[in-house]
């Protein structure tokens, strides 16, 4: 069936079928739609250790969402073996961050594989350049290239003191390169001239969701639970 109507819109004249793809497509930018389906992401905010990944967790085990961290791809490229392996393990190893082309098209990638509709996505964008990059990213759509901007639902914000951060990830005990006292300070000040611009930009537009992130685990949950719950 599909076959025969590729066939078919063969024999219609190739500036009426660009025009129909093209039409479609813009009414998916409109939309906020991915290969026909709405889909939402919401990007999950906070310092390092602030909870993010515990919390998506937990969220993904209540919610109908794919969990994407933009830490946990950036490792697992580095474990393939990727040509960029090395230049992200260092990035990583002292604190900063990797360009946003190499974030985002892993990022990309995982979404267009997810093929779910829903994703929160951890620990992006982490400066404003992973922002804007975002904004105009390009996906395969209809048989060609276009570009297409996918914003998020909303920002949860996870705000924890750094006392209480650095306590936390120097008691992780996951291996990662990271987790070091010399990083640790360096990430949080990364999160401070970097990050948190991207939440006030957010705040200013009202889609910033704040969460106390220094209270136990199960209460945090209880108040991430109480955004999707009443989300539609
Ligand atoms: N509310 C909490 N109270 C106490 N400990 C917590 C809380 N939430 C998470 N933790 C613990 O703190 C550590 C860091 O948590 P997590 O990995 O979820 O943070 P993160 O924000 O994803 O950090 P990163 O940005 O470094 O990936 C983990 O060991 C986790 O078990
Ligand atoms: N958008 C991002 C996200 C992460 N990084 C780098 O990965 C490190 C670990 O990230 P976590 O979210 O797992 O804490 C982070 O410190 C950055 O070096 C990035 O560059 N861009
Ligand atoms: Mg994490």
């Amino acid at each position: 069936m599909r076959g025969g109507l590729v066939a078919s819109a063969r024999l219609l004249p190739r500036p009426l079928v660009r025009w129909f793809l093209q039409r479609r497509a813009q009414q998916d930018i409109n939309e906020n739609m991915l290969g026909g389906k709405k889909v939402k992401i919401i990007f999950v905010l906070g310092g390092p250790g602030s909870g993010k990944g515990t919390q998506c967790s937990n969220i993904v085990e209540h919610f109908d969402f794919i969990h994407l961290s933009a830490g946990e791809l950036l490792r697992a490229e580095i474990n393939s073996g990727s040509e960029n392996g090395t230049m992200i393990d260092t990035i990583i190893t002292e604190g900063k961050i990797v360009p946003s082309e190499i974030t985002i098209k892993l990022l990309q990638e995982a979404i267009i594989k997810g093929g779910n509709d829903k994703y929160i996505i951890d620990g992006f964008p982490r400066n404003e350049e992973n922002r804007v990059v975002f904004e105009s990213v390009t996906l395969v759509t209809y048989f060609q290239l276009l570009e297409i901007s996918i914003s998020p639902e909303f920002v949860l914000f996870f705000d924890c003191s750094e006392e209480e951060m650095e306590r936390r990830l120097l008691g992780r005990n996951q291996g990662r390169s990271d987790d070091n006292i010399e990083t640790i300070r360096k990430r949080l000040k990364v999160f401070v001239e970097s990050s948190l611009p991207v939440i006030e930009y957010y705040e200013s537009k009202g889609m910033v969701k704040k969460i106390d992130a220094t209270k136990p685990a199960p209460e945090v949950f209880e108040d991430v639970k109480a955004i999707f719950t009443h989300m539609a």
